[in-house]
């Protein structure tokens, strides 16, 4: 990606919750500049003005051929969804053009082909582009190893009515975080479901708890439960635009970067 300012951002998924809040974003950014708004070719926002929605028109039309947007753009920043994104990912190999990731729900098979990609075009990929959420994993990281014994560990989280997938991206990056900082890994002690006569729980065991409902934006709470005390760490997202902001932190990190897989603790300098 060209370091040179600004730089050219298009925005995938753009009638999305996300793109709606990316588009603002971007279109207040005095360094970055709106190159491209992309949807899917059957999708009802395809030729309406891309910032309609904020009554300030951004004279970019939303469209569904992303070789045209991605010819004239430095990043795609993409909120889709996993098929969504393994298309555009594709097409920025084939572009030269970075990447930003805030799509959830990947399978390990699509984490590799992202790995992949990486090696030819800079990404960022993280499920939680907050300062606070990616703050959040770094206290959880001390936490967990600091009660590496005798504690419990449960992660709940809530979200609004709308999202598609469970646990959270967020929940699950917690849940990595937290067995790898006590020598572990996340795929051995996770338990997703309990019901009927599920017996004590496993001594290790990671748990996850899924709420859904209303227009809670995202909410994640951490407990550590031992005998005769617990901790609880929380993090509650109150607008998206914290996640937008921080998409666009992770745009002026790749300005200039050849290739490489990244996430938010490169873009914030928490490694
Ligand atoms: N990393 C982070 O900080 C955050 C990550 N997320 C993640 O971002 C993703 C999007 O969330 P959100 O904006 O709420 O979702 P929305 O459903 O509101 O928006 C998704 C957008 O992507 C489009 N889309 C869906 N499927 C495809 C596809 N196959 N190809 C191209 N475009 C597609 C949708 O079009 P259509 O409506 O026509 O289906 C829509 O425009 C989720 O995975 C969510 O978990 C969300 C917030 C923060
Ligand atoms: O779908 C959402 O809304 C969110 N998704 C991300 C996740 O799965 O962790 C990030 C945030 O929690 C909002």
């Amino acid at each position: 990606m060209t370091a040179s300012t600004p730089h050219r951002v298009a925005i995938a998924g753009a009638s999305g919750r996300m793109g709606r809040m990316l588009i603002e974003a971007v279109q207040a950014a005095a360094d970055c500049v709106l190159s491209a708004a992309l949807d899917r070719p059957d999708s009802p926002a395809l030729g309406q003005d891309a910032a309609a929605f904020t009554g300030q028109p951004a004279g970019v039309v939303i469209a569904a051929d992303v070789d045209a947007a991605l010819a004239a753009s430095d990043v795609l920043i993409d909120f889709t969804r996993p098929e969504g994104t393994m298309q555009h990912v594709q097409a920025c190999v084939r572009h030269g053009v970075a990447l930003v990731i805030g799509t959830t729900g990947f399978t390990e098979a699509q984490k590799a082909a992202i790995a992949d990609a990486a090696q030819h075009i800079p990404i960022v990929m993280a499920p939680n582009m907050s300062v606070g959420v990616n703050v959040t994993l770094k206290l959880l990281e001390m936490a967990a190893r600091a009660l590496s014994g005798g504690y419990d560990i449960e992660i709940v989280e809530a979200h609004h009515r709308h999202k598609v997938d469970a646990p959270s991206g967020t929940a699950l990056k917690m849940g990595e975080v937290i067995a790898a900082a006590q020598g572990r890994r996340l795929q051995d002690c996770a338990v997703y479901e309990r019901v009927g006569h599920t017996g004590e729980r496993p001594a290790g065991a990671i748990g996850f708890a899924t709420v859904r409902g209303g227009d809670v934006v995202g909410d994640h709470t951490v407990m550590f439960l031992g005998t005769g005390e617990r901790i609880e760490i929380t993090h509650k997202s109150s607008s998206r635009a914290t996640y937008a902001q921080g998409s666009l932190r992770a745009v002026r990190f790749l300005a200039g970067r050849r290739s490489g897989l990244y996430d938010m603790f490169d873009v914030l300098g928490l490694r």
